[in-house]
C-alpha cells in the first residue's frame, strides 16, 4: 500500500505568533470543523491554556485535503506544547513528523523559542518551510522577517507563504506547500510493528489514551502490543484517529498517526518517546531518543486550612493521572504542618499546577520557594538526592555537593547584551558563546546553575531587556559546588519551610536581603518579631518588625458596630493567605520572599 498520500507535520511557532489560530484555519478549510465549532479554538482545550494563551498538551488531528493536482491527501497535524519546560515532549512530537511549518509573526520576527524548536526539527532532518503570519498587521515587515529567517535559521525563505490566520489569508497556499514540500512517510509495511508513542493522557471514561505514529508494520484492533521501555504488554482494545473527534478505524499502518486504547492503567506506564511493537512479533530496535523525564524543580504545597489536607491529596492524585512528569510525596513541616513536596519539569509547569489546584479544586495553598535537586555525597561515600533544604544532612556528614546546570540560549537585541551578560555573571554563569546572528540580534549562550534560574532569573532578564529577551534552556549536568543551608528564624525558632540551600559566596548577601524583604512583608503584630538568617549556629542577618502600637479596633470610635464589622471582615479577607507560624502570622509572600531578593 502506498503512503504517498500521507503528510505528517507540526507547526513550530513562538508563543503568540498564531499557531493555534492557524491550526483552526486548516481544520476549518479542510472541513474538519464547522464555523460554529470554530468559535473556540479547537486545539487548545483547557481553559487555563486558553486564558494564558499557551498550549500545554499536544493534540493531533487528521485532515482530508484534495490538492490542486486533484489527488486526495491525509494530513496529520501534530501539535506540540509551546513552552521551554516541555522540550522533550516537543522533540518526540517532531519525531513523529516528516515536516514542519515554521510560523513567524511578520511584525515580530524570529524569537529564541522558535529557534530552539526549529533546530530540534532540523536536527532530525524534518523539511521545514516558513509561513509569515499576521501580515494583516500594519506593523508587519515581511521582507525584513524573511531576511531574518534566512540569516538566523539558514533556511530558504524567499518564497515563504504570506498569511493571516486571523483573516484566513494564505490557508490554501499553506496546504499546497504541505503537500508539495513535505515528503511522504517511509516504512516497511511487512516488517514487525514499530510505532512511536508521542503523547499520552488519562481519560476518565476510557483510561489511558496513547497517540502513536507508525513507522513499520500495522497495528490492528485486538493486537497484543508491547511497550519496549517497560516490557509490559496490553491488548489494543480500540484503534482510531482524531478527525478531529475520536473515530475508530480497523487498523493503522505505515505513516499513519492515531490513538490506541489498551487498558493501560497509569499514564506513567505510557511514556512519551517509547516504542510500541507487537508482543509476538517484536521489532528488533526501539525508536531512538527515548528519555525518562524527571521533575527538576520542587516546591512544598501546604493547605492553609489543615482540614483541606485530604482534599489536596486527592487533587494532586487527579492531576498526576494526566501528567506523569509531575510528582508529589507527603512532607511534614514544623511550621506549615502536613503538606506535599511536589516536583515539576520547570517553573511554568509549577505555576500551572498550583493555579489548577486553587482554581479547579478550590484549595487555598501556601507554597514554598522553588528549589532544585541537589546531590549530596556523604562522608560514608554514599550519595543521596535531596530536593529540599530540610533534607540536607549536617555539614560534618557531607563530603561534597553537586547542583544541576543548564545550558541557556538567550536571544536579545544588541542594546541589551551588556546587562544580560552582567546578569549571567551575577548568577554564576559560565560563558559559552556570544553570537551575532544579525548586526542587531545576539544569541548569548551561558551555562548556569538551575538553582539561580528558578529564583528570579527570568523576571530579571525580562526587566533588564525591556521584555525583549527570550530564554530557553536544556539540562546539562551536575557540578560540584560550595553550598550551604541557610535557616530563617522567627523569634528565635527555625522555620523549616523557609530554609534554603544557597551558594556559600552568596549566603551573606542573600541572608541580609532576605530578612529585610521579609520585614517589609510581615505586618506588625501585637509583639515584636525578630527575623534572623543563620548558617549553622551563626546568625548572619537580623531585622525586627516593631510591635503594633494600637489595636486596629481602636480606630472605630466606640460603638459603631457596622464599621467595626466591616473592618474585621476586611481583615479576614486579607488573612486568606496567611499561616500562623508559632504565634506569628506570616503571609504567603513571606514564604516566597527569596524570589524577590536581588543580588
Ligand atoms: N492580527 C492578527 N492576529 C493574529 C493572527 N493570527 C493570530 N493572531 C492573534 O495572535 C494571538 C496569538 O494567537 P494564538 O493562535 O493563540 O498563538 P499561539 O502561537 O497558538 O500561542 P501558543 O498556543 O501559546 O503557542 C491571538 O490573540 C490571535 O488572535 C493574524 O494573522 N493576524
Amino acid at each position: 500500500m502506498s503512503h504517498d498520500n500521507i503528510r505528517n507535520f507540526s507547526i513550530i511557532a513562538h508563543i503568540d505568533h498564531g499557531k493555534s489560530t492557524l491550526a483552526d484555519r486548516l481544520l476549518e478549510y479542510t472541513g474538519a470543523l464547522t464555523a460554529r465549532e470554530m468559535q473556540d479554538q479547537f486545539l487548545d482545550k483547557m481553559d487555563l491554556e486558553r486564558e494564558r494563551g499557551i498550549t500545554i498538551k499536544a493534540q493531533t488531528v487528521r485532515l482530508n485535503y484534495t490538492a490542486d493536482n486533484g489527488k486526495d491527501y491525509i494530513l496529520n497535524l501534530i501539535d506540540t506544547p509551546g513552552h521551554v519546560d516541555f522540550t522533550y515532549e516537543v522533540s518526540r512530537s517532531l519525531a513523529a513528523c516528516e515536516g514542519g511549518l515554521l510560523v513567524v509573526d511578520a511584525s515580530q520576527g524570529v524569537e529564541a523559542q522558535t529557534l530552539a524548536n526549529v533546530y530540534l526539527a532540523l536536527d532530525i532532518n524534518l523539511e521545514v518551510f516558513p509561513v509569515l503570519n499576521k501580515i494583516d498587521l500594519p506593523a508587519a515587515e515581511p521582507e525584513r522577517v524573511i531576511q531574518e529567517i534566512e540569516d538566523i535559521i539558514g533556511i530558504d525563505a524567499h518564497d515563504a507563504v504570506l498569511a493571516s490566520a486571523k483573516e484566513g489569508i494564505g490557508t490554501r497556499e499553506i496546504l499546497e506547500e504541505i503537500v508539495k514540500k513535505i515528503p511522504p512517510p517511509k516504512g516497511d509495511q511487512d516488517a514487525p510493528l514499530k510505532a512511536l508513542l508521542f503523547d499520552s493522557w488519562y481519560d476518565q471514561y476510557q483510561g489511558v489514551i496513547i497517540l502513536v505514529r507508525i513507522f513499520d508494520g500495522t497495528l490492528k484492533k485486538g493486537d497484543k502490543i508491547q511497550l519496549m521501555s517497560t516490557n509490559r504488554s496490553y491488548e489494543a482494545l480500540k484503534v482510531g484517529v482524531f478527525a478531529p473527534v475520536m473515530r475508530e478505524v480497523p487498523s493503522l499502518s505505515v505513516g499513519e498517526v492515531g490513538f490506541v486504547i489498551a487498558g493501560i492503567k497509569d499514564v506513567a506506564d505510557a511514556k512519551v518517546g517509547d516504542t510500541v511493537t507487537l508482543l509476538h512479533r517484536q521489532c528488533n530496535k526501539a525508536m531512538e531518543g527515548f528519555k525518562e523525564v524527571k521533575p527538576m524543580v520542587f516546591s512544598g504545597l501546604y493547605p492553609i486550612d489543615t482540614a483541606q489536607y485530604e482534599q489536596l491529596r486527592d487533587a494532586l492524585a487527579k492531576l498526576k493521572l494526566n501528567d506523569s512528569s509531575f510528582s508529589f510525596e507527603p512532607e511534614t513541616s514544623v511550621a506549615l504542618g502536613f503538606g506535599f513536596r511536589c516536583g515539576f519539569l520547570g517553573l511554568l509547569h509549577m505555576e500551572i499546577i498550583q493555579e489548577r489546584l486553587e482554581r479547579e479544586f478550590s484549595l487555598d495553598l501556601i507554597t514554598t520557594a522553588p528549589t532544585v535537586v541537589y546531590r549530596v555525597h556523604r562522608t560514608d561515600s554514599t550519595m543521596i538526592e535531596i530536593e529540599s533544604a530540610a533534607k540536607m544532612p549536617e555539614p560534618q556528614h557531607i563530603d561534597y555537593m553537586e547542583e544541576p546546570f543548564i545550558l541557556a540560549h538567550i536571544h536579545v537585541p544588541n542594546d541589551f547584551v551588556g546587562p544580560v551578560i552582567a546578569l549571567c555573571v551575577e548568577k554564576r554563569g559560565v560563558q559559552r558563546e556570544i553570537k551575532y546572528l544579525t548586526p542587531t540580534r545576539v544569541m548569548i549562550i551561558y551555562e548556569l546553575p538551575l538553582n539561580e534560574i528558578v529564583l528570579d532569573f527570568y523576571d530579571r532578564l525580562k526587566s533588564i531587556s525591556k521584555g525583549y529577551a527570550s530564554l530557553d534552556y536544556e539540562h546539562l549536568d551536575f557540578r560540584r559546588s560550595d553550598l550551604v543551608r541557610m535557616n530563617v528564624m522567627i523569634n528565635g525558632e527555625i522555620v523549616d519551610a523557609l530554609s534554603l540551600i544557597v551558594h556559600k559566596e552568596k549566603a551573606y548577601y542573600r541572608g541580609r536581603a532576605l530578612v529585610s524583604k521579609m520585614k517589609e512583608l510581615i505586618s506588625r503584630q501585637m509583639f515584636e518579631v525578630a527575623i534572623q538568617a543563620a548558617i549553622g549556629n551563626k546568625v548572619i542577618a537580623r531585622e525586627t518588625v516593631k510591635a503594633m502600637r494600637k489595636d486596629v479596633l481602636a480606630k472605630c470610635y466606640g460603638g459603631d458596630i457596622t464599621r467595626k464589622r466591616k473592618l474585621l471582615e476586611k481583615q479576614k479577607e486579607g488573612k486568606k493567605r496567611m499561616k500562623n507560624v508559632g504565634n506569628v502570622e506570616l503571609p504567603q509572600e513571606a514564604f516566597l520572599a527569596i524570589l524577590k531578593v536581588e543580588d
